[in-house]
């Protein structure tokens, strides 16, 4: 009798107990961002992700506003968006690494409610044969420019008249929640970007300004394709490990989270369990993903465990055969003909 009141109480009362706790203490609190008849600002608006981000936000009924450096590329987007809902968005050509550029560029629209840190530059390639030139500019476009914006658009979202829950989204990757082969830059700029997060989310709760952190798997966007064409393999099969979106999935999943002021945004299952095997000290809003993270913390930590151990399988499968095909070509003498990339 005693057994059975014991294992009622771990199995029923402990988990209703621990719920309830995490009621009351997780933080920040719950929030919603309307978005309709609101200023959503998307930056990379001009393609792939934040084009498609822009749609939908667009047929939504936001007013949207694109930023890029191509003005070109700007104008193709805003033809595109036109044909598809039959809305205009406002665009806005500058490069975000320039922050007096940034600065002009904000300040020549309205105020903005949901800002969407969207630009990014890849290329992934082991640091040994990248160029420094290349780090610099990840670190600069993914991350410093993501500085910029924030720095820019803060003030005026601050003195905004009406005093609804705005929000202010960056644009990571899975590549920001684990490190990858071939993404020693990347992933710095888009493990930067969760320190920025976190951070700033402590700084402007008091203004009911709201921050989300995206992160997608590989999406088929032109920069993927561009990306695509000198991608270390170790770098794809690893990456593989979570499967691949369309932009269009990618934008809505984003949105969504947007929209329900989630910190941490998975597009994906894998990226769900990422969430969970990454959850560190970030802020949770949602007292039952709460409750997922502590319970599943140990059993994913082995999950991640097992992934590394597969990844590091490939790995070193990769320079076994590198080294077989090495010695086979001096028995042969044709070096040249087969190095692997
Ligand atoms: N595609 C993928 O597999 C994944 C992408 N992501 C992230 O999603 C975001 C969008 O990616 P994706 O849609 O594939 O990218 P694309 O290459 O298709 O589009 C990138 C956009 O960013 C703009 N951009 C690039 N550099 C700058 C700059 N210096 N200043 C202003 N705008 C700039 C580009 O316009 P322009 O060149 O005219 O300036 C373009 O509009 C990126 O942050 C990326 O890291 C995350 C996970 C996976
Ligand atoms: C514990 C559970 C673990 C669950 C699975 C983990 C899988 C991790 C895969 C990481 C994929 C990284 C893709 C980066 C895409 C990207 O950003 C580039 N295409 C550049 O744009």
């Amino acid at each position: 009798m005693a057994d059975i009141n014991l294992s009622f109480l771990t199995l029923c009362i402990l988990p209703i107990l621990l719920l309830l706790f995490l009621k009351l203490i997780i933080r920040p609190h719950p929030v919603t961002i309307p978005i309709k008849s609101r200023h959503v600002f998307i930056t990379g608006g001009s393609s792939g992700i934040g084009l498609a981000l822009a749609r939908q936000a667009a047929a939504e009924g936001a007013r949207v506003t694109i930023l890029a450096r191509n003005p070109s590329k700007l104008e193709e987007a805003k033809a595109s968006i036109r044909l598809s809902t039959g809305i205009d968005v406002t665009t806005v050509s500058a490069d975000v690494c320039d922050f007096d550029a940034v600065k002009t560029a904000v300040e020549s629209v309205d105020p903005i409610d949901v800002l969407v840190c969207n630009q990014g530059v890849f290329v992934a390639y082991e640091l040994e044969k990248q160029e420094i030139k290349e780090v610099r500019e990840m670190i600069d476009v993914n991350l410093v420019g993501s500085f910029n914006l924030v720095k820019a658009v803060l003030p005026g979202m601050k003195s905004r008249s009406d005093r609804k829950p705005v929000s202010i989204a960056f644009m990571s990757s899975q590549a920001g929640q684990v490190g990858i082969y071939g993404y020693t830059a990347y992933s710095a700029s888009k493990f930067g970007l969760r320190g920025l997060a976190e951070a700033l989310q402590q700084e402007v709760i008091a203004d009911d300004i709201h921050v989300s952190l995206i992160f997608p798997p590989d999406t088929d966007t032109p920069g993927f394709a561009e990306e695509n064409k000198k991608k270390p393999r170790l770098t794809s099969i690893i990456a593989g490990s979570s499967g691949a979106m369309q932009a269009d999935e990618v934008a809505k999943k984003a949105l969504n989270g947007i929209k329900s002021g989630s910190f941490i945004v998975p597009c994906n299952f894998e990226g769900f369990l990422l969430a969970i095997a990454t959850a560190g000290l970030s802020p949770q809003r949602s007292y039952l993903m709460a409750f997922v993270e502590v319970v599943s913390a140990g059993i994913l930590r082995i999950a991640g465990l097992c992934f590394q151990w597969t990844w590091y399988g490939s790995i070193e499968k990769w320079h076994a055969q590198k080294k077989y095909m090495e010695v086979g070509c001096i028995l042969q003498n044709t070096q040249e003909s087969c190095i692997m990339d």
